[in-house]
This record gives C-alpha cells, structure tokens and sequence, in this order.
C-alpha cells in the first residue's frame, strides 16, 4: 500500500484544473505569506502535475513555516502562527485530516504538518533522484516522528536502490547519489518567456548588438537535431532540424578584424581570497601608486578592476553590500565547482533582480537566452515510479542544496522576505534561470591552478552556434571578444563575406573529432554534425575498415 502512495498516482483532476488550482494557490500565497497550509497544497497540486522538484520546494517552505510558528523567538513567528490560526479557523485543514488528528491546538497542527513536509521532500526528492538529501529528510522526520511508517518505508527502499546503484551490500550514506534531474521547460504558467523568433526580440536584440557588434546581426536559422548516441549519427536517415537564432555577418568582415566585445556583470568567480574584480572577475592590477583598483565606499573588501566596473557594479551590488554574503559557494570542493558556479550566477541574477526591481527573467541579460527546453508534453510522465527515477527525459541538473535551500540561504543573507516574495523568488523561477545558465554560460580556470574558477553569460556572445571549421577565435578576459580568423582548419585563409554565418567553437578544435564531440556534446546537446565532424568521421570509419580489411 505504502508503495503505491509513492508513486504519482493518476488524478481524476484534468491537467488545465491543476494548473487552475496551482494558480489560485500561489495567488493565495501572495495575499497569505506565511500560509503552510497553502504551500503543502500546492506542494501536492504540483505532484499532481509532475513537478516533484516544485513539490519539494514548497514542502521545505511549508517545514520552514511549522518552525516559524513553533518558535516564539523566530523572526515571522507571529504572522505564520496567525496564518495557521485562520486556515484552522474551520477545524483541521484537508491535507492534514488523513493524519488522523482532530486537533485544532495550532502547535499540534504544526507538528502534524512538519511529519508531512518531511514525507512530501522524501518522496519528492527520490523522484528527482536526490537520494542522499531524501535519506536525510527521512531521518530528520523519523526523529521527529519516530516509528512513523511511511518515513521508515521510504528509508528503506532508498537504501535498497543504493545498493542496486552503487553496486555494493554496505551502503555509506555519504556516497548516496544526490545529483537529480527534472523538466527542462517553459513552465505552462511562465509568462515572461518572449517568443524569441518574433519581429519584437529580434529588433531588440540586434539593437543591443549594434553597440557592441556593429557588424553583426542575429537572425533566425534552422540547426540540425542533435543526437545524443554515437554511431547513431552518420549515414541514415538525415537528422531533422530545429528553429533557433544565430549570428550572421551584415557586412564583409576582414581576417583579424575585431567583431564583438561584451561586457556581461553576470560573471562571478568562486574564489574567496583572489584578488579578483567582483563585476568582471579579471585579476586585479596591482595595488601601486596610479593603480585604476577601487573599492566599494560602502563595504569592505569589495574591490573592482576600475571606475567602469564600480559603475557597471550599480546594477547587483547595492542589494548585496555589506551583506556577509562572500562566502556562498566560494572555495568549493574541486567535484562541485560546476554547481558552484551556478549557484553563484543564479546569486548575481537574484541580486541584480532586487537592485533593479525587476524579475529575474525580465532582466537583459536572461530574458532572450536559449535555455534548451523540451515542450512540456514531452517532459510529462504518466506515472512516475520509484525505481526509474529521474526518467531519461528530464535534462535539468537539480539538487536540494543547488535549486532549494542555496537559493533561499542567498535570499535570506539579501535580507529579502522568502515568504513574501514568492512572485518573484519561487522555485519555476531558479530552475528556468539555471536552464538558460546552463545552456549558454563559459566558465575560465586559473592558469595556475587549472581549477574552474569563474563563469559568466554574454547574452550576445552565446548567441553564436558552434562549427569545428570556426570563422573567428574568441577571448575571455575582462570581456568577451570575438575576432575574425587569419586562417581556417586546413590553411585557407580566413575572412567572413556578408550574410554569412558567424561560426564559434565551443571546444578545442585541433583535437580530433572523436574527441571534440565528446568535449563539445555537452553544450550542443548532442554530436557534432558539422561538415568537418562528418567528413573526418567517415575518413576515420573507412581508416578502420581498411585496417580490418588488411
Ligand atoms: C549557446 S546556444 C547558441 C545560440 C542558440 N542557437 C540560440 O538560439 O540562442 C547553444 C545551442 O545552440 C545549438 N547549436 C549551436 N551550434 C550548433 C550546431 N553546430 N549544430 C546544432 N546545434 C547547434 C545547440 O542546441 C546548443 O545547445
């Protein structure tokens, strides 16, 4: 029975009611803050629709409240307990009432509905894939209620998927896997996505690139469907493509000549004590006489390269100065620098919301980005199941620490209201900011080091689309430069005629193609297929028939 209980089971409720329900929920939530009892609602609406990520996400706010209203000493103890008061104004709410109490005493009902935020999270984050966090989130619950089955049940059944995962009879719950995966979309409620093919976007977009790429325009281009197996790609049936934008030379563009310089403040680095500029994250000059080094005048220890990137810095800083926020995924274990990174994007995206008063996704430099969605059709799982979770079609990377309580700990440090301000902070809104990151976003190591350090999105640079014979070279210091190359592979001279397509490199290119498809597979979601990978794929395939034939 407990095992049914686990998986999403098919609701008699139509999608367009859910999606009406999670509307009038989360309209609810922005009249009632401190509403538990609403967020465990809609934590169950959206495992109705097949978001155990956001189900997830509104039982740790719904866990946060419970301690709020348990706590006198907590910082909205008053307006949570308040909120729970009203909503047990009738009795115990619907949600709690399979719990069995009759209870109405407000700290009882918190306690209840603590027992099922912890249960909601275990369930949730199994079925992104998350097991070491729902390992902890049952053991964190158990405490609270010992003995409790259902906790005890799911406990259970995630050590014994670690046994069949990890292959081994002794399961450390350190080594548990807790790197998820959800739906990669444009949620059905999102109504900030621009239609990025549309007359409007374009204008918009090539009147950014007239200031920093006057040569260059963006126009609307069909791209091969890339395929994720190899051998799956040469020789059968030719791929199908797929609408998406790019850039194009308006003008002829002479070899060596610069074509675009970009700078982007959605750069951020992870290192705690460099001596970085906190806007373009280049290695500072040295602090001389004459140095250009300045630093914030209202905190210490933020320093930036010069004047230019004080100023550009107006745009985050104001809403993190003086904050104690240094720290967040800085230095991190070499293994999680990637997520790091991420995480500290999505921190500067979120800062630069509030110092602009704008939401995350309206904001330039997010807004027109590719974020390689999938429709939501195809995203949907009918029924989904504990042993085969995350399935295959979900794309987005997703952990409790990276999409959750990291996001919500930078929220807090910002002393920006986690509960009131749910139009613009709520989970939908992290995870289609961390699937345009991770779709368009570079990251640079120390030359010293070789460790990843800094990352950042040039919304106009990641316009480019990738080809193994690039047309220009690109380099990252404190700007993104693109310039025209001397020379092509194989010699020919370089040069870009007018209407051609600018054709960047998202790998290194003197490797051979094995290799670069599989170094570039990653960003282009797929093998290579262009004409240089084709060709020198043959070569190699007929090399290794004839190496057989012999
Ligand atoms: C950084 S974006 C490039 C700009 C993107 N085309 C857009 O519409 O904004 C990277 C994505 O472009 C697509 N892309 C780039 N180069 C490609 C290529 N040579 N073949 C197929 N798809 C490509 C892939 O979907 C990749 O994930």
């Amino acid at each position: 029975m407990l095992d049914s209980e686990l998986l999403a089971a098919p609701t008699r409720t139509t999608t367009p009611q859910l999606l009406q329900k999670r509307h009038d929920l989360t309209d609810a939530l922005l009249q009632l803050p401190y509403d538990l009892i609403a967020y465990l609602e809609r934590a169950a609406v959206h495992t109705d629709l097949g978001y155990p990520d956001l189900a997830a996400g509104d039982a740790y706010r719904a866990l946060l409240l419970t301690d709020e209203v348990l706590n006198e000493g907590f910082e909205y103890h008053e307006q949570a307990l308040e909120a729970l008061q009203s909503r047990c104004a009738d009795g115990v709410p619907a949600i709690l009432r399979d719990q069995g109490s009759s209870d109405c005493d407000p700290s009882d009902i918190a306690h209840e509905a603590s027992i099922q935020c912890y249960r909601k999270l275990a369930t949730s984050l199994l079925l992104c894939g998350c097991l070491k966090s729902a390992h902890e989130f049952c053991t964190r619950g158990l405490a609270v209620a010992p003995g409790d089955e259902d906790l005890l049940f799911k406990k259970e059944h995630i050590q014994t998927l670690a046994r069949r995962r990890l292959k081994v009879d002794d399961v450390d719950i350190n080594d548990l896997p807790d790197q998820g995966l959800v739906r990669r979309e444009i949620y059905p409620w999102n109504d900030h996505e621009p239609d990025r093919f549309s007359q409007e976007t374009l204008d918009f977009l090539n009147s950014e690139l007239a200031a920093v790429a006057p040569k260059c325009e963006v126009k609307v281009t069909e791209l091969p469907f890339l395929i994720d197996v190899p051998g799956d790609t040469e020789g059968q049936d030719s791929p199908t493509t797929c609408k998406q934008l790019g850039l194009f030379a308006k003008d002829d563009i002479q070899p060596g000549e610069t074509i675009l310089q970009e700078n982007s403040v959605l750069t951020v680095n992870n290192r705690l004590k460099e001596s970085l500029c906190d806007a373009c994250s280049t290695e500072l000059p040295p602090l001389e006489p004459g140095s250009t080094v300045v630093g914030c005048p209202d905190c210490d220890d933020t320093m930036f390269c010069d004047e230019d990137c004080l100023a550009r810095a107006e745009c985050y800083h104001p809403s993190i100065c003086d904050k104690d926020i240094d720290t967040i995924a800085k230095d991190p274990d070499p293994k999680e620098a990637p997520n790091a990174l991420y995480l500290l994007l999505l921190a500067r995206a979120l800062a630069m919301s509030d110092a602009q008063e704008r939401h995350p996704l309206d904001l330039t430099e997010v807004k027109y980005i590719w974020g390689d969605f999938l429709p939501s059709a195809a995203n949907a799982v009918p029924l989904l199941s504990l042993d085969a979770c995350p399935p295959p079609v979900w794309t987005l990377p997703f952990s409790f620490a990276s999409n959750i309580s990291g996001p919500l700990h930078v929220l807090e440090k910002m002393d920006i209201d986690i509960f009131a301000s749910v139009d613009r902070y709520d989970l939908w809104i992290f995870n289609t900011l961390y699937s345009k990151f991770r779709g368009t976003a570079s990251a640079r190591v120390n030359k010293r080091d070789g460790r990843v350090e800094v990352a950042a999105v040039h919304p106009l640079w990641c316009l480019a689309n990738h080809d193994c014979d690039p047309n220009v070279q690109w380099e990252w210091g404190g700007q993104m430069k693109f310039w025209c190359r001397e020379k092509r592979v194989g010699g020919v001279v370089g040069g870009i005629k007018k209407g051609e397509e600018i054709l960047s490199h998202y790998c290194d290119i003197d490797l051979k193609v094995q290799e670069r498809r599989e170094w570039a597979k990653g960003s282009l979601g797929g093998w290579c297929m262009c004409e240089r990978c084709k060709r020198e794929a043959a070569e190699e395939e007929e090399k290794a028939l004839d190496g057989h034939g012999a």
